[in-house]
């Protein structure tokens, strides 16, 4: 089966612990809570998506035959960017990467020395290998994926609240305050939401706020 990827780029993770840290993203097309086509936002499980995860259109694009084949491009990826081959760090994201991400992939980016970051929306299982596991629940769907090391709420969901999430095996809570129209509304209710619950930390999209992708 080739991985099917919408874009490929080096930027710095935005959000979450590794704000900051240089990182390749891998963006897999397709998510199992929303068919990604704006006409269908409204039918969608997740309907909040800030993302466009449709075909293979993206920089860094493309079909990937093997798993080899993948980890080879983060990798071109990664020393175009800089020389210190030490400190790879891949983001697997989407859409829903753990519709795609498996074991022979986790092996071949591993083999060629990345520290391995998953973003999920925790409907499906996380397969073993991960370095770094980032859980982000959306409505609709049971939470399978209920242990890892962050867990990052996007805030306010009508149906989705943080005390459902308190009490699951993760060492960073984060409220990300949704964005769209009401965000600046979205960031003051989650300002408040932390002063009061201090389990929980706020996670801005720092890369939007200085306009990296
Ligand atoms: C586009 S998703 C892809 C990964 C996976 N499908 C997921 O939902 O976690 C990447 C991250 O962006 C967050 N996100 C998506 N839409 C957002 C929005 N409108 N405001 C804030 N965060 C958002 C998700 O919750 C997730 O943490
Ligand atoms: N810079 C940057 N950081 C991110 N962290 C999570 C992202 C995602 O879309 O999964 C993301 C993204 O799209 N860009
Ligand atoms: S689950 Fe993730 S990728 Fe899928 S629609 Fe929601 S935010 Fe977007
Ligand atoms: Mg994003």
């Amino acid at each position: 089966m080739p991985y099917i990827v919408k874009e490929l780029f080096a930027t710095l993770q935005g959000e979450g612990a590794h704000s900051g840290r240089a990182a390749i993203f891998c963006r897999f097309t397709g998510c199992n809570l929303w068919s990604g086509r704006e006409e269908d936002r409204h039918k969608a499980q997740c309907t909040f998506c800030d993302t466009d995860f449709i075909g293979t259109d993206g920089p860094g694009g493309g079909r990937f035959a093997t798993a080899e084949a993948l980890a080879a491009a983060l990798d071109d990826c990664w020393q175009a960017h800089t020389a210190d081959v030490t400190r790879r760090y891949v983001v697997f994201t989407g859409g829903e990467p753990l519709l795609q991400l498996d074991a022979a992939l986790i092996a071949a980016t591993r083999a060629r020395g990345f520290t391995i970051a998953v973003e999920t929306n925790g409907s499906l299982p996380a397969p073993e290998g991960i370095d770094w596991v980032c859980v982000s629940p959306k409505p609709g769907q049971p939470l399978k994926q209920t242990h890892g090391h962050e867990l990052k709420l996007v805030y306010p969901q009508d149906t989705l609240t943080p005390e459902q999430f308190a009490a699951c095996d993760f060492q960073h809570f984060w409220l990300q305050p949704m964005d769209g129209p009401d965000r600046p509304a979205n960031t003051e209710k989650a300002v408040r939401y932390c002063q009061t619950h201090p389990q929980w930390r706020l996670s801005l999209q720092t890369h939007k706020l200085i306009g990296i992708p």
